[in-house]
């Protein structure tokens, strides 16, 4: 439903998306992962047309974004990250205006608004002012008026930020109703969470590429048996020896990665390779997104 095809999008010498490829098919949600400024925004951007890629091709349910776009449009809903809604104007207006922006009208208009305000929940305050709702209510509302004219493919960017868990309830499944349904979603987080409960396959994606992909099994049994041990305290590079036969990911003055099997049962040996006093922390994790993407770029996914 959504193709992706060799897409980059520079801004002089910096690629903000480099050489994208995926496809989402109906029914399937399909999470791009990453930290803030990984390329997240302008990939979905050049999806919906709002961005021109420098290279590459984009096709919504088989209609190219560049070369027929009022045919891929009409199959394509977009929750985009900055809120557009009208504030001074009640739930209810917005939904009409973008309901009326898509074409829709009459009692197909209004059985959809009913419908779409109780998939998020906000029946009861459709006809309070937006502007007395609270931000999590606003992005409930953001949500509502981009699947209006049920799309075939929806394109969410970001859309649980700075909610609150209520809200955030909300969103998540009324996405999971959209899937069922069968719409093909592409959904951009940072939150390693909610791609692991939603998506059914994931692109890491930082520097503007895609590092990994997969469902969330592929994605940590990429990990293997391992799991990720953090040490925080002082270390000097030329202490790395002590922790000779594990995996190194990364060594900085303050804080050392590394990978090792049963990481558990091997901390009081791993321990007492150091100084006394020298370690301030320890955290052991077990293969998730967050330790793979560490894995994979030496960095935490919230960086
Ligand atoms: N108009 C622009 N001009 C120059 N650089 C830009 C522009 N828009 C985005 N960028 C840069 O492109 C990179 C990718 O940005 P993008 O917004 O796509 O990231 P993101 O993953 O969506 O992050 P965030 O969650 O912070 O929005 C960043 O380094 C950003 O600063």
């Amino acid at each position: 439903m959504i193709k992706i095809q060799a897409l980059s999008k520079s801004y002089g010498q910096m690629m903000a998306a480099d050489d994208i490829n995926f496809n989402v098919e109906a029914g399937e949600i399909f999470g791009l992962l990453g930290p803030n400024g990984a390329g997240k925004s302008t990939t979905i951007n050049c999806i919906s047309g709002l961005l021109k890629p420098s290279l590459g091709e984009v096709s919504i349910n088989q209609h190219s974004v560049l070369s027929e776009p009022i045919h891929a449009k009409a199959s394509l809903g977009l929750v985009p990250q900055d809120l557009a809604l009208y504030e001074d104007l009640s739930g209810m207006e917005n939904l009409n205006f973008w309901g009326q922006a898509y074409g829709l009208s009459g009692d197909h208009l209004k059985q959809r608004i009913e419908t779409v305000l109780d998939q998020v929940g906000l029946t009861t305050r459709a006809k309070d002012l937006v502007n007395t709702y609270s931000g999590g209510m606003k992005r409930r509302l953001n949500f509502a008026c981009a699947i209006l004219h049920e799309p075939k493919a929806l394109l969410l960017d970001e859309p649980t930020v700075g909610v609150d868990p209520q809200s955030r309830e909300h969103l998540l499944s009324a996405v999971e109703q959209l899937k069922s349904q069968g719409t093909a979603v592409l959904y951009t987080t940072h939150y390693m969470e909610e791609a692991e409960r939603l998506c059914d396959r994931i692109a890491i994606i930082d520097h503007g590429k895609i590092i990994a992909t997969g469902t969330v099994n592929d994605l940590r049994s990429e990990m293997g048996e391992k799991d990720l041990i953090t040490l925080t305290g002082d270390f000097s590079q030329a202490d790395q020896s002590v922790i000779e036969g594990f995996e190194l990911i990364e060594w900085k003055d303050h804080t050392v990665r590394f990978m090792a099997e049963d990481a558990a049962g091997k901390l009081s040996d791993i321990l007492s390779r150091f100084e006394p006093g020298q370690i301030k922390q320890t955290a052991v994790q077990q293969a998730n997104l967050e330790s793979l993407f560490i894995k994979l770029t030496g960095r935490e996914l919230r960086d």
